[in-house]
């Protein structure tokens, strides 16, 4: 038999709206995910795995190629990089946006910038590129606490609805980037395995396509 087809998919909020697409393309595991400590699954089609993995690992495993398709947000492969990545479909699920935030009614003055984020990438490339002058702090999470503690002018996040900054006394300043979550292929796969990939791709396309409609007719 040939090698398996592995499929990483990023768990938390992009998994429960990953797993109903794949369920539309003939991809369902064959035992629940949460029912066992188990990170890989095999599924309904013959030769294809699952692997469920932390969003921010996704590109790793699929840019090695120990995974040959994955699922993850915009603001992961934007941090990550896309070096050995074909993008070939937006899934159009876990919408949200990328963006600077701070004290609400606070407006940044012209000195050097202290930014807290955990998409260091994408805040210098950012800040670089409007020659902003800025000192990109790491953080793993809460960014909205950052300005509050004196850490930090601005933060660099995720806002959907603006509750979180709300929440905290913030506002959103600046767009970076529209966000949605994405297919990504192992570029030496898409050539290998071209014959299995491409009616993947193609399944899957039809699914977020099926899914627009119902959304949009519902
Ligand atoms: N509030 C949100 N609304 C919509 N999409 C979001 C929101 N927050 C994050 N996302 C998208 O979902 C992805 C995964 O978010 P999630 O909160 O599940 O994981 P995480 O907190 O980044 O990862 P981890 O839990 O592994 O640290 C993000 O990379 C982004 O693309
Ligand atoms: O604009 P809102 O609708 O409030 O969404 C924005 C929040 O959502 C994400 O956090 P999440 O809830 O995923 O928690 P996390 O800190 O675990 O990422 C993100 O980091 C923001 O804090």
């Amino acid at each position: 038999m040939s090698k398996p087809l592995i499929l990483a998919l990023s768990k938390g909020r992009i998994l429960k709206e990953t797993l109903p697409l794949l369920a539309a393309a003939g991809i369902e595991p064959l035992e629940p995910l949460d029912k066992s400590r188990k990170l890989l699954f095999d599924t309904t089609l013959d030769n294809v795995k699952l692997v469920i993995l932390r969003a921010v690992d996704v590109p790793t495993y699929v840019q090695m190629g120990a995974a040959d398709v994955g699922v993850a947000g915009k603001d992961v492969l934007l941090e990550h990089g896309a070096q050995g990545l074909y993008e070939p479909l937006d899934l159009d699920i876990s919408r949200c946006r990328l963006m600077t935030a701070g004290i609400e009614g606070v407006t940044p003055g012209r000195a050097r910038r202290r930014v807290a984020t955990k998409f260091v990438n994408i805040a210098r490339r950012y800040y670089s590129d409007l020659g902003i002058q800025a000192e990109v702090i790491k953080l793993y999470g809460a960014m909205e606490l950052a300005p509050l503690m004196n850490l930090a002018d601005e933060i660099v996040d995720i806002v959907d609805t603006g509750n979180t900054l709300r929440a905290n006394g913030m506002a959103p300043r600046e767009l970076i980037a529209d966000i949605s979550t994405r297919l990504v292929v192992n570029k030496a796969s898409m050539t290998v395995e071209h014959a299995r990939l491409g009616p993947l791709i193609e399944r899957l396309g039809q699914a977020v396509a099926e899914r627009r409609q119902s959304d949009v007719t519902s």
